[in-house]
């Protein structure tokens, strides 16, 4: 897969089909909230194991009953590639 960069048309029209996803700095992010912090740390984990199986690795932050997931290309200059749209469809669909 594509480590360039994207144009922001592409992110865009990537965007289009990622719901709860947003263009941020020069990262893709989504919130999740969980019924209370474990299952917060278990999605966590489990995004944890796509991220070593995709070797791509989102940023993970939890807070409480919150997850954020955040990712760039740092071989794209920390810009947003394919790389990261394909990590956040594989979330989404790990998650929904
Ligand atoms: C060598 C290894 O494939 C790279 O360092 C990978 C690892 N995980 C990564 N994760 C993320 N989010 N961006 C990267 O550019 C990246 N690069």
């Amino acid at each position: 897969m594509s480590d360039q960069p994207l144009t922001e048309a592409e992110i865009e029209l990537a965007l289009s089909d990622l719901p709860g996803w947003s263009h941020i700095g020069d990262r893709l992010e989504q919130t999740w909230t969980f019924g209370g912090h474990l299952q917060a740390l278990a999605a966590a984990t489990a995004v944890g194991f796509l991220n070593e199986q995709r070797d791509h690795h989102a940023d993970l932050t939890i807070n409480y009953n919150r997850l954020r997931v955040s990712t760039t290309t740092h071989s794209a200059g920390n810009k947003v590639s394919a790389k990261d749209t394909d990590l956040a469809r594989a979330v989404s669909d790990l998650l929904a």
